[in-house]
Parts: C-alpha cells; sequence; structure tokens
C-alpha cells in the first residue's frame, strides 16, 4: 500500500464552462454565441444536441454549490458567457447577466469557496464572429472592454483569473480542424486567431496590472505528451512537432517573447505565415502570476512522411481508454509537468482540468465509476511525482463536476464526477464523487 501525501498548502477544486453547463440560452438577456450557431448547424454535434438547456445550472447554480460545498473543495472553475454580458458583444451591457454571476460568486464565497474565473471559455459572441471574429483585431479590443469590466465588475471578490481557456482549440481546433466552432479549415485563419487570441491575453493581463486589480491572473492551455516510438531521430522530431503544436506554440510567446523558430520553419512550408504586428510579442509576453494546466491524455507516436500536419502518426501502444476512445496515459502527465517546468520555469501552476470520460450510468441510484477513480489516482501520482521533482503545483481542479455538454460530442460523452440526467436535470453523485470528496478531506489518497 502507498500513501500518496499532498502538500499541506495544496488547494483542490471542480471545473465546469458555461455553454456546457447554464442552459437558459434564450433567457436573461443573453445573446447568441457562435457554438449557438455551430451547434445547431445539421452535422456538426452528435446527435444535433446543443447548450439550450445543458445541465440547467443558470437556474441550479445554488443546487450545484450546495453540491461542491458537500464535496468540500477550495476552488470552482467556471467560465462566464461573454454574451450575457454583452449580448452583442460590445456596446449596451446586460445588467441581468452581470446580476446572475454575482449571485453565483456571492453564493460561493459565503460557503468558503474560492471563485476561479475564465473570461473566454470558447462561447463568443455570434455578432463579433459575424465581423471576423478572431480573425479580426478588432474583437481583441472587444474582449478587453469585456474583461476590464468584469475585472471592476467583481474587484475583490474573485481574486483568480483565466483569460484564455485552452487557446490551442480556440484556433487550431476550430479554424484549421474545423470539429469546433466556428468550423473552419484554414491553416493560416488558425495561425492568425492564435496570435490574435495571444494578443489579447497579454493586453488583459497588461490591463489587469493597471487597474491594480487585486489578485492573480493566468491563461489555460491545453497539453498533451507524444512519446517518440523508438530513439529514432525521424521518430523524435516527429513528435517534437507535434508537442510543439500543442504546446510550445502557446508557450514560448508568454514565457520567452518568441515563437518556436523550428515551429515557425514548419508552418512556413505549409503555407501558413506569422502575421505579426510592431509591439505584439512585448504585449504577449507580460509575466503571469500561474499557468493553468489542461491535461487529459499523450501516447506513443513515430514519424510518417506526408502523414498530417507533421508527418507524425499517432500508435497505438495497447494502453487502456476512456469512453471518449483517448489512451489513458498517466505518465504523459508527469512527462508534460516536468517538461514545462525546465523549459519554462517553476512558474506556479494549477492543474486548472484533468479528467476522464466514463460513460457509466445511474443504477439503483448509485453510478459505480471505478474506472474514473483509477483515472484520478493514477493522474494524482503522477501529480505529486512531479511535486517531488520540484514542479510548483498549487492545486488540482478535476473536469469536471458535472456530466455537461462535451462540446462536437454532446451529451454523449460524461466527464462528471456528478452524473447528469439530461432529461430531469436530476444529479446522482458518482463513487468517484464520494472518493475524491475524502482525497480532499485527507489531502492524500492510497495506492
Ligand atoms: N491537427 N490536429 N488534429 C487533432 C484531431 O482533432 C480531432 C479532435 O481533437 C480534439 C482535441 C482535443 C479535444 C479536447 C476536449 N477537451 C475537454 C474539454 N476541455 C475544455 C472543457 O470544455 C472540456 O470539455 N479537451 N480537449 C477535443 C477534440
Amino acid at each position: 500500500m502507498t500513501i500518496i501525501q499532498f502538500p499541506k498548502d495544496m488547494k483542490w477544486g471542480v471545473a465546469t464552462a458555461s455553454y456546457q453547463i447554464e442552459g437558459a440560452a434564450n433567457e436573461g438577456g443573453r445573446g447568441t454565441s457562435i457554438w449557438d450557431t455551430f451547434s445547431k448547424t445539421p452535422g456538426k454535434v452528435v446527435n444535433g444536441d446543443n447548450g439550450d438547456v445543458a445541465c440547467g445550472s443558470y437556474h441550479k447554480y445554488e443546487e450545484d454549490i450546495e453540491i461542491m460545498d458537500d464535496l468540500g473543495v477550495d476552488f470552482y472553475r467556471f467560465s462566464v458567457a461573454w454574451p450575457r454580458i454583452f449580448p452583442e458583444g460590445t456596446g449596451e451591457v446586460n445588467q441581468e447577466g452581470l446580476d446572475y454571476y454575482h449571485n453565483l460568486v456571492d453564493r460561493l464565497l459565503e460557503k468558503g469557496i474560492e471563485p476561479m474565473c475564465t473570461l473566454y471559455h470558447w462561447d463568443l459572441p455570434q455578432a463579433l464572429q459575424d465581423k471576423g471574429g478572431w480573425d479580426n483585431r478588432e474583437t481583441i479590443e472587444a474582449f478587453l472592454q469585456y474583461a476590464e469590466l468584469m475585472f471592476k465588475e467583481f474587484e475583490g471578490k474573485i481574486k483568480h483569473w483565466i483569460t484564455f481557456n485552452e487557446p490551442w482549440c480556440v484556433s487550431f481546433l476550430s479554424n484549421y480542424v474545423g470539429a469546433h466552432a466556428p468550423g473552419n479549415n484554414d491553416l493560416q485563419l488558425a495561425m492568425n486567431v492564435a496570435h490574435h487570441l495571444l494578443v489579447a491575453h497579454g493586453k488583459t493581463v497588461i490591463r489587469f496590472r493597471e487597474l491594480g486589480i487585486k489578485g492573480q491572473i493566468g491563461y489555460a492551455p491545453n497539453v498533451e505528451w507524444n512519446e517518440p516510438y523508438s530513439n529514432k531521430q525521424e521518430d523524435i522530431d516527429a513528435c517534437k512537432r507535434v508537442n510543439g503544436y500543442f504546446m510550445d506554440w502557446f508557450f514560448d510567446p508568454v514565457f520567452k517573447g518568441t515563437y518556436p523558430d523550428f515551429m515557425v520553419k514548419w508552418f512556413e512550408e505549409k503555407g501558413a505565415v506569422l502575421q505579426i504586428e510592431e509591439g505584439d510579442m512585448e504585449i504577449i509576453s507580460q509575466p503571469i502570476d500561474f499557468l493553468g494546466i489542461n491535461y487529459y491524455s499523450g501516447g506513443v507516436g513515430r514519424y510518417k512522411e506526408n502523414e498530417g500536419l507533421f508527418d507524425h502518426e499517432k500508435v497505438d501502444a495497447g494502453y487502456l481508454k476512456t469512453d471518449i476512445g483517448w489512451n489513458i496515459y498517466p505518465e504523459g502527465f508527469y512527462k508534460v509537468l516536468t517538461h514545462i517546468n525546465e523549459n519554462y520555469g517553476n512558474v506556479p501552476i494549477y492543474i486548472t482540468e484533468n479528467g476522464a470520460c466514463i460513460n457509466d450510468g445511474v443504477e439503483n441510484g448509485e453510478v459505480k465509476d471505478d474506472r474514473r477513480t483509477d483515472y484520478l489516482k493514477q493522474h494524482l501520482v503522477a501529480l505529486q511525482r512531479s511535486i517531488e521533482s520540484g514542479v510548483n503545483i498549487k492545486g488540482y481542479l478535476t473536469w469536471s463536476l458535472l456530466d455537461n455538454f462535451e462540446w462536437a460530442e454532446g451529451y454523449t460523452m460524461r466527464f462528471g464526477i456528478v452524473h447528469v440526467n439530461y432529461r430531469t436535470l436530476e444529479r446522482t453523485k458518482k463513487d468517484s464523487f464520494y472518493w475524491y470528496k475524502q482525497t480532499v478531506a485527507n489531502n492524500f489518497f492510497e495506492v
């Protein structure tokens, strides 16, 4: 038996996002988002699912907070729907939207739960998309106006701010792969979006400092680990490119003030050229207070000529998989965290997302999701190993509190430690909820 003990100041939490849980898409003065448009475009989301109702958390947030209170967490990471604050992206402010988030935050604080607020978790106001979205640099200024309003409105209540969730998903997944909203397939466009997101991030950090807002600010990239199948240089280089796609491209500009040259050259060969304006890199590389890391999976890969964007193929090495088909690969969690520490310094890190898609249902009022508990155990061992190795981990927030709208997979894929019946919106605490509750209370667990 092994005791996995965390530092006494370790923080624990759960995470969600506005479009995935709130519902009430046409209530409270909310404007249309690109995910309302995308999810209602035939063929984009499994079963034609959308976020009109989701988990009903817009009306059930007090019940959700009672569940978090029972869980005993320190943090609740949620996101603000920009279209609830500025229904048209800019211009008139929607007071009902501000009121909703004040009620949410006030209730959290009454329960002693710290709000960790993500300003952008993919639900761009459609009105801004209609003017070019993140390809248009004017959207940067619109985001800055939205962020400044939120900083001033929630000064003293919210002390942990995240500018962007998973800029790789917002840029490349959504504008090159096309699997997420707005669903484009254009590498140059994706590169422009990625750059503009980073500029918006940097400008927001600068404004946060200028306003003297009490608290901390960071961003939350998603990362994966691609391990070379062999020690052949071609396999090592192929995996370096894919890791560079998910990590270096979004870390180097913030931590080093430059894009990774090997990736710039590779993208140029693919026809995509960086379009940087004077001062952009200085803006992007503003020091941040913490780094959010979203890790789910990784695996083994190797060189394959003309395969995909990077002459790289994933190799099925026989790892167990979650129900969404991703490898269960805790070693990759350890590798990615030590890689970050070695290459970007001892920046304070919150794990802002880690969890498993396990689709077990309710039987006799229970959900026996042992595979999720096993996933959490294995990844928390990897996390503790990284702490032992000097990585500056400040907290761990599991994705997710609730089963919710999993983007293009709709409601078919369940990541929650609490089951949601999407017909009745009934919440059922899963076995993993009780395991996580005990781990939060003890700050250790046994393997
Ligand atoms: N060129 N590239 N090809 C790649 C092949 O693309 C095919 C699809 O890829 C992906 C990659 C990554 C994801 C993903 C989902 N989550 C979970 C959410 N995180 C934020 C929170 O909202 C959670 O719901 N994290 N990551 C989805 C699809």
